[in-house]
């Protein structure tokens, strides 16, 4: 028995991402909640053949309690996207308290639930969930998610029209965090090897950092990237489901997560960024969600002057997050 619950699933995000999950065949019951329409969108994905169960909840009769009730797994895309001319910091007004109220629920009703979070200001509602769960005494530092996916998928795109390669085999690590300037393309490590000229780093660097304006602009007010992020956020649950149910060894993603700071390997990790709670690595997964969390290995000069750049940046939207919660529970 597999249950994944959506929560923000009648969303541009919720709805693909829904319908991928349903055509995960490991998953026995979707569950999906929102405050509006999720009933519908449980009522059409329930007709496709496939094993999963689809259930839709709204706020009322205790519907999150339901929803949430014996989850394996929480994915979180409920909130407001951006307009252009908006950062994603600018969404922390509306989506922080969102994001609060989703992650007491997940608390109450599934505390041990791997949870991942797509809603942004992801690098401040990561742990503005940790936050929440360690006031209710249920945090486990291996089993909370921020979904930086949609980074290393663009990644790899921009890097194969460089490349010409089929961009499904090429890997780009991707670090930091998930706004402009904190997500660091590690490209001195893309695998298959390739070499690139100073100029096609930096342009690729950029549009890696951005690709989520682009979309934006492109969208010209109807929000941002919801079929890639559907995609990339099936993707990592997929990830999640092949180690924690399938036992499947040695998945590696990137993503943002809390170090431990009684961990001495997680100390060494901290050091490289300069003490931060929060960081997107290389994770390895395992049977009880984090196995591994890999360092960043040699990267180059100008990747350690981006990194530069997004420590000060993360720094702050961490604190902001954390001080949300201590300020206001
Ligand atoms: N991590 C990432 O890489 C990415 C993150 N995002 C973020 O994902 C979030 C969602 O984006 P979209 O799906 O395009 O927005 P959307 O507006 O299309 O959908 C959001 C859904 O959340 C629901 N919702 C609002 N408050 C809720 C609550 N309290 N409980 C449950 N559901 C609630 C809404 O009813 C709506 O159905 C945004 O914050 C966006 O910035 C978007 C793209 C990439
Ligand atoms: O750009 C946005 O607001 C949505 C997002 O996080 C992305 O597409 O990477």
């Amino acid at each position: 028995m597999v249950k994944v619950a959506v929560l923000g699933a009648s969303g541009g995000i919720g709805q693909p991402l829904s319908l991928l999950l349903k055509l995960n065949e490991c998953v026995t019951e979707l569950s999906l909640y929102d405050i509006v329409n999720s009933p519908g969108v449980a009522a059409d994905l329930g007709h496709i053949n496939t094993p999963a169960r689809v259930t839709g909840y709204l706020p009322a009769d205790e519907g999150l309690k339901h929803a949430l009730t014996k989850a394996h797994l929480v994915v979180i895309p409920a909130g407001v996207p951006r307009k252009p001319g908006m950062t994603r910091d600018d969404l922390f007004k509306i989506n922080a308290g969102i994001v609060r109220d989703l992650a007491t629920g997940i608390a109450q009703h599934a505390p041990n639930a791997y949870v991942l979070i797509i809603s942004n200001p992801v690098n401040s509602t990561v742990p503005i969930v940790v936050e929440v769960l360690k006031k209710h005494g249920v945090f486990d530092p291996k089993k909370i998610f921020g979904v930086t996916t949609l980074d290393v998928i663009r990644a790899s795109t921009f890097s194969s029209e460089i490349s010409c390669k089929d961009p499904r085999d090429i890997r780009v690590p991707v670090v930091g965090g998930h706004s402009g300037p904190t997500i660091v393309p590690l490209l001195s490590q893309i695998s298959p090897p390739q070499s690139f000229t100073q100029e096609q780093i930096e342009k690729l660097t950029h549009r890696i950092q951005y690709g989520g304006d682009e979309v934006v602009k492109a969208k010209d007010g109807a929000g941002s990237a919801t079929l890639s992020m559907a995609q990339a956020g099936a993707r990592f649950a997929s990830s999640i489901l092949d180690a924690t149910v399938k036992g499947k060894a040695g998945i590696i993603e990137p993503s943002y997560v809390y170090l431990e700071a009684d961990n001495e390997h997680c100390a060494n990790l901290k050091k490289a960024v300069e003490g931060l709670e929060y960081f997107s690595y290389n994770v390895e997964l395992g049977p009880g969600g984090i196995h591994k969390i890999h360092g960043l290995g040699e990267i180059s000069e100008h990747e350690k002057k981006l990194l530069a750049a997004a420590i000060p940046e993360l720094k702050l939207s961490i604190e902001k997050g954390i001080s949300f919660i201590n300020s206001k529970l």
